[in-house]
């Protein structure tokens, strides 16, 4: 028997980093975490501690910075970027894996157009991708995080099976809360990708919307169904939705009804509600989710 080195990458993750664009008077702000992992002929340093091969992670973490000096752009683009250069520039390196996650700023308000320079944190949500390079073939998968959204009607759970087990009551009006996550794999590498994820999330908000919804599952598939109808670019999308259940309090202690108007909202345990959304003739995705945690 042999011992032998299997799968290996390795970087600098969390790069953070904030860029302002200041051409003008009216400034933009990218804010991002940048993680660059590379792979490829690294057994040397593995077996023997022999580091010719090995671009140190803290010059992937000054590459990045460098880079950004030049803007970023998008998200996809920037990672798309640094993997040209690593593999571009050290023959060895054959591939490798840029994750980047952005946060979102708005400008404070000041009549319709906001103050020039001076942001607020706009949200917990998150626009993320991650580019996978290896030898020719580049994956791009980007996606959302920490989209909250709640309907407060139009939502019902009745039909399920009963046994020993069930307590809870059907219902044909219910809120309906989650917090969506989403991550969808390109099929192409030239894109408007800012575009694209404006139009993404705005078709995923739309579809949670006008879905009257008789299980969290269904309106999952619609918001994904309308964002693979609408973008060709796309072969397949997959979401994690956490149910955040919303409880009616008992108020007949106090001699009150309660006709949906106050709700109790549960921490955990949630429900959570999963699934992949894809095109039957979709390319092969090889390896591109091997390396996206959290979805099935
Ligand atoms: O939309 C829902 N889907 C479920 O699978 C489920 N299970 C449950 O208890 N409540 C709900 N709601």
């Amino acid at each position: 028997m042999t011992i032998v080195l299997g799968a290996n990458q390795y970087g600098k993750a969390e790069c953070r980093l904030v860029r302002i664009d200041r051409e003008t008077p009216r400034h933009r702000i990218t804010d991002v975490s940048v993680t660059s992992q590379l792979r490829g002929d690294l057994d040397a340093v593995h077996i023997e501690g022999d580091n010719a091969h090995v671009v140190a992670t803290d010059t992937q973490k000054n590459t990045v910075y460098a880079f950004a000096r030049d803007g970023i752009g998008a998200i996809e683009n920037f990672a798309l970027r640094l993997g040209a250069h690593f593999t571009g520039n050290f023959d060895w390196i054959t591939g490798g894996r840029w994750e980047i996650e952005q946060y979102q700023w708005s400008r404070i308000a000041n009549g319709e157009d906001g103050y020039d320079h001076s942001f607020v944190k706009a949200s917990d949500e998150k626009r993320n991708t991650i580019v996978t390079v290896d030898g020719d073939d580049i994956s791009i998968v980007s996606g959302i995080s920490d989209l909250v959204v709640l309907n407060s009607t139009a939502s019902e759970f009745w039909g399920y099976p009963k046994d020993r087990y069930t307590t809870l009551k059907e219902t044909t009006d219910r809120i309906l809360a989650t917090s969506v996550s989403a991550r969808w794999r390109y099929l192409t590498t030239e894109l408007d990708f800012d575009k694209t994820f404006d139009d993404v999330r705005s078709i995923m908000l739309d579809a949670f919307v006008s879905t009257h919804s008789l299980a969290l599952q269904q309106s999952l598939f619609q918001m994904g169904k309308q964002v693979l109808e609408a973008h060709p670019e796309i072969g397949e999308i997959k979401f994690s939705m956490p149910n955040i259940h919303h409880f009616l309090v008992d108020l007949e202690p106090f001699g009150l009804d309660n006709p949906g108007e106050v709700f109790y909202v549960a921490d955990r345990p949630y429900g959570l509600i999963e699934a992949t959304v894809e095109r039957d003739d979709a390319p092969d995705a090889g390896r591109a989710w091997d390396t996206v945690p959290g979805f099935c």
